[in-house]
């Protein structure tokens, strides 16, 4: 008897969740055409405001048998999952988004395709220190087969008092060397008034880690025509480094890499930690091509060879790796650079390994 009263009451349960699940799905509607309407109008989704003035009008008509705060509760959850709805929306529009651009994106550097079909290598020192220097490895590298170089000219440095770079000097020994070798080369660019004048250098401009977030220095970079690579903030989420390259495409240079370099956490046994499942969550999220720095994600020449090998299985279109003729006389980063024949030893393995 007791059987059938309950299940009277949850026939009617069964039917409200019905209704209730339909307003729900109606609701949802009218919030995503909200979120298409803020987006056109470059509004936040996130309305504090109207989220208060709906609760507040909410307990008002509450006649129990809900707590007034239960009610708040309820309704708090359902404007959250509301706003999610607009976010993933508004990610899907993004011009990075896989969603938006099924196909790869892939960047021709002479003769290496990075994005496409094969990963690619690349390789050089820290920081352009000399013409001897970079010729050096720009040799080296010319004899392993690897194309693409690259070599700091302008370097952010944690203390303002280890060596910045050689500037200006510094992209014109780079072009130089890669006139002579026949390589293409990559330098960060830390000043946005350089950004036009790069391009005569070199063939790719970094925007590094420490720069990451920085909008003026993004949107000059979406302002030229030749590739930028771009490196993973030190604390920035995959969100935000995608966000990130937003700000270039969205100025109409789609010829952007990202690269994962390591991130900040309280692990002291590498000098940052190489977040290996950011490799495969951004192949997914975004088309553009994926890289991995196994020197400052590591810091430990050690581990190069196995994280290198770690990142191409997880998907990555390339490595780049620091190399110098003599690492421990090197202005910048010595513990980490390989010397050449380390390099070649390391790029032997991860060719054996045919991953690459
Ligand atoms: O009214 C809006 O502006 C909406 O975007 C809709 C909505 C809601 O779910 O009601 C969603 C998120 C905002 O924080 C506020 C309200």
């Amino acid at each position: 008897m007791e059987d059938t009263k309950i299940d009277a009451l949850r026939g009617r349960i069964d039917e409200i969740n019905q209704g209730l699940l339909d307003l729900l799905s109606e609701r949802a509607q009218i919030v995503q055409e909200i979120g298409f309407e803020k987006e056109k109008q470059g509004v936040p989704k996130f309305d504090p405001m109207r989220e208060k003035s709906m609760l507040d009008a909410l307990v008002i008509r509450n006649t129990g048998p809900f707590e007034d705060d239960t009610i708040r509760h309820l309704f708090k959850q359902i404007f959250q999952a509301s706003l999610s709805l607009q976010q993933t929306e508004h990610k899907k529009q993004l011009l990075v988004s896989r969603k938006r651009q099924q196909a790869d994106t892939i960047i021709q550097l002479g003769s290496a395709a990075i994005g496409g079909s094969k990963p690619v290598m690349i390789a050089g020192p820290c920081s352009v220190e000399s013409y001897k220097q970079v010729r050096a490895v720009a040799a080296a590298l010319k004899s392993a087969g690897v194309t693409v170089m690259r070599g700091g000219a302008f370097k952010p440095r944690t203390s303002p008092y280890d060596f910045q770079g050689l500037g200006l000097e510094g992209l014109q020994i780079l072009k130089e060397v890669a006139d002579e070798f026949g390589l293409q080369t990559i330098s960060e660019i830390v000043d946005p008034a350089h950004i036009e004048t790069a391009g005569q250098y070199i063939d790719v401009i970094q925007i590094g880690a420490r720069n990451m977030h920085n909008f003026e220095l993004l949107k000059a970079a979406g302002e030229v025509r030749m590739p930028i690579l771009l490196k993973r903030g030190l604390s920035a989420t995959i969100d935000e480094f995608l966000h990130a390259a937003e700000y270039i495409l969205s100025r109409g240079n789609t010829q952007v890499m990202l690269i994962e370099r390591g991130i900040r956490t309280y692990e002291r046994a590498t000098r940052n930690t190489l977040d290996i499942s950011a490799v495969p969550i951004l192949k997914q999220e975004s088309h553009l091509p994926v890289l991995v720095d196994v020197t400052h994600s590591t810091g430990r020449k050690d581990i190069f060879a196995p994280c290198a090998k770690a990142a191409l299985a997880a998907g990555a279109d390339g490595i780049m790796v620091e190399v110098h003729p003599n690492p421990p006389t090197a202005l910048s980063d010595a513990q980490q650079q390989l010397t050449i024949e380390e390099f070649n030893q390391f790029y032997a393995a991860i060719q054996r390994s045919g991953l690459l």
